[in-house]
């Protein structure tokens, strides 16, 4: 990859906190023994609290990335740990939304049986406390009133809004996200990522982290605190670059913030997406 020729953004305004929370070391995946290398060497960090958006270009092995992260998949060698453990199978502190909300809801349970449904095996925890947790997190995304329909009776980003309630509920130590926006319209992206980020803010204090991984530089400039870019397949970490935007963001303003330009043109440069125009003679 040649080296970018935009200055790196500088600073960071993510929360003041050095503790790692997951750490993925050296992490490479075949999926099959004579198959390509699909990740070759990932090394990164997560710190608690922060905001870190995955980019790359389309198949370089976001997803994989993601499952692996989330045990759901094994790592031909290499590691992943959270709080200071490897993981090798779904742990609990974590919570998934996928892309595909009409696959990870269940259609014949109600909005408030399919995100009270993750606590349903947790003896420990008593039937009112289950209730106000299904009710704090359909509030939080804006669905108090929905919780008597069904998913087939909701729009597909109010149906996303459920997903990220379900996983809410669960009160995660990390979400981990896989493009949740893709399959919504432009104008219910923007809606769902301004939820994302009331969220992200009420959950600041109690140092709740989000990982999402996304093709789309525009969102993870605008969500993220942190921006960790994968080089083409087999893919590695082609560069990691902290986002400082004015807070609270705004679709209007921080997207027309210099600091966002300059920053999307530099992932563009990094990512080898800036296309050198030719002159046209004449002008
Ligand atoms: N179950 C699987 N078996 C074999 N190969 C797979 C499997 N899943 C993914 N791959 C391959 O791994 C590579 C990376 O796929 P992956 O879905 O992780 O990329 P991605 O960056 O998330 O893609 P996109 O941006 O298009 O969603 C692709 O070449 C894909 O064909």
């Amino acid at each position: 990859m040649s080296a970018p020729t935009i200055t790196p953004p500088t600073g960071g305004n993510h929360v003041a906190s050095a503790r790692r929370i997951l750490e993925v070391e050296d992490l490479r995946k075949r999926y099959t023994e004579s198959g390509p290398l699909v990740c070759d060497g990932l090394t990164f960090n997560v710190e608690e609290g922060e905001f870190v958006a995955i980019i790359g270009p389309s198949g370089c092995g976001k997803s994989t990335l993601l499952r692996m992260m989330a045990g759901l998949l094994p790592p031909t060698s290499g590691t992943v740990q959270l709080n200071g453990r490897k993981i090798s199978g779904p742990p609990p502190e974590m919570a998934l939304v996928f892309q595909d909300y009409t696959r990870s809801l269940y259609p014949w349970l109600t909005v408030e049986k399919n995100v009270r449904f993750p606590l349903a095996g947790n003896k420990k925890m008593d039937k009112q406390e289950k209730a106000n947790r299904v009710r704090d997190a359909l509030s939080s995304v804006g669905l108090s009133g929905f919780e008597s329909y069904h998913p087939g009776q909701l729009s597909g980003g109010m149906q996303q809004r459920v997903a990220i309630a379900r996983a809410l509920a669960f009160q995660p130590q990390i979400l981990l996200l896989d493009e949740p926006f893709a399959s919504v319209d432009a104008l219910t992206k923007e809606g769902l990522e301004d939820t994302l980020l009331d969220v992200r803010d009420r959950l600041r204090e109690s140092g709740n982290t989000m990982l999402m991984v996304t093709h789309d530089i525009d969102e993870a400039i605008y969500l993220a605190d942190r921006i960790v870019i994968l080089s083409k397949p087999p893919c590695l970490v082609a560069e990691e670059l902290r986002v400082e935007l004015p807070q609270p963001r705004s679709q209007v303003a921080t997207r027309s913030h210099p600091e966002f330009l300059r920053i999307r043109a530099y992932i563009h440069d990094v990512m080898g997406l800036t296309q050198q125009r030719q002159a046209v003679p004449g002008h």
